[in-house]
């Protein structure tokens, strides 16, 4: 039976160790809260994430890592992406030389404008064909709901790639194979950017022209990045591009599209920040996304409102006039 570690006890973490579970995988997640990883395995619900939510009998939660990654052939990390570096190098000596990293996290580094894929070989060692990425339209919620949803599921070893799809491939969870390791990532990070955007700008009442312009031109800043790092175009026309790009600016459940909501309609940061509570990746990754557009010279107007925003004090309406007032150009991709 293939054996799972899910690192991380929260919203996505709980929901795809149920897809995992569901799929017929062996399933243990791993918190850092023993009262949570008792109600876990007494009550098979995540009372503190996903309330209500009966999980599969089978999942099993501990606080112990190394117990979670005894023989585990996929460690799943669900956590926030600022925080990775230091998780992995209390877990990284834990693991098999076997075990498949796999990231499930949608945010870039600050720092080191590290992709968390590049994050994980760099910490544990593990070469490009024990990484892998999941990402994709994969609202927690909604899943945790078992609503259908397909995801992408990426390894630069298609093997490794198809091994993990078998892993999680259910009748209402539904994984696409791909290569493109870089692409998968990029999208889901700047997905979360562009969605602060629209948030924005359904808390001022813009309305959906302005939405399905920041969706288009937030599709092409993000091919226009993972070009220049070495992306497939075609990624970003996909699932973990376009349909989360779609569902996260759509979307309620989206914690980056009401953070975003909450500035438009004139909460600070912190008082979002206090709304939201969850992890919300696209407010410390706006930081990270443009200084890697930067250094690799290339222009994402709508990334930088969302930085002026967050983290510059602009009022969302100043960053609007910005973005309106720039020059008139052709519609391609540059
Ligand atoms: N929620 C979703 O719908 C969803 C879907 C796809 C991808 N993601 C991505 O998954 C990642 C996690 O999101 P989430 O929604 O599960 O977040 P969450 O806020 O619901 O849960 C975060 C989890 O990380 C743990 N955590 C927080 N700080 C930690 C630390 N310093 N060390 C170890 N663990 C820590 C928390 O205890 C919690 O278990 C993010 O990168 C997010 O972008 C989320
Ligand atoms: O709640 P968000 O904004 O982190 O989005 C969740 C998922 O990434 C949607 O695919």
């Amino acid at each position: 039976m293939t054996r799972a570690a899910v690192f991380g006890t929260g919203n996505w973490g709980t929901a795809f160790g149920m897809v995992l579970a569901d799929a017929g995988t062996d399933v243990t997640l791993v918190g850092r809260r023993p009262e949570l990883a008792d109600a876990i395995n007494a009550r098979h619900e995540n009372p503190d994430y996903l309330p209500g939510v009966a999980l599969p009998e089978g999942m099993r939660a501990t606080t112990d890592p190394a117990e979670a990654l005894r023989d585990a052939d996929f460690a799943v990390l669900v956590i926030p992406s600022q925080t990775l570096r230091a998780n992995l190098a209390e877990w990284a000596p834990l693991a098999d030389s076997r075990t498949v990293w796999v990231s499930l996290m949608k945010g870039v580094e600050l720092g080191t404008c590290m992709r968390m894929s590049e994050v994980i070989a760099e910490c544990t060692g593990a070469e490009a064909k024990r990484i892998a990425v999941v990402s994709g339209p994969n609202l927690a919620r909604e899943i945790a709901a078992r609503k259908p949803a397909a995801a992408v599921v990426a390894s630069e070893d298609i093997a490794v790639a198809e091994e993990l799809q078998k892993a999680c491939h259910t009748q209402y969870f539904r994984p696409y194979t791909n290569t493109d390791v870089v692409g998968c990532e990029l999208g889901g990070a700047i997905k979360n950017v562009i969605g602060l955007a629209a948030g924005m700008a359904d808390g001022m009442g813009l309305g959906d022209n302005a939405k399905g312009t920041l969706i288009t031109r937030g599709l092409a800043e993000a091919t226009r990045l993972g070009v220049a790092v070495g992306a497939d175009p075609y990624t970003f026309s996909g699932l973990a591009g376009l349909g989360d790009l779609v569902a996260t600016c759509g979307s309620s459940l989206s914690r980056n599209h009401m953070f975003g909501v909450h500035l438009g309609r004139g909460l600070t940061v912190d008082q979002a920040t206090a709304e939201v509570r969850q992890t919300t990746e696209g407010v410390k990754s706006c930081r990270s996304v443009l200084a890697l557009a930067e250094r690799h010279d290339v222009d994402m107007p709508i990334a930088r409102a969302v930085v002026g925003v967050v983290h510059e004090g602009h009022a969302p309406k100043e960053m609007l006039a910005a973005l309106m007032a720039r020059s008139a150009k052709s519609e391609g991709l540059y």
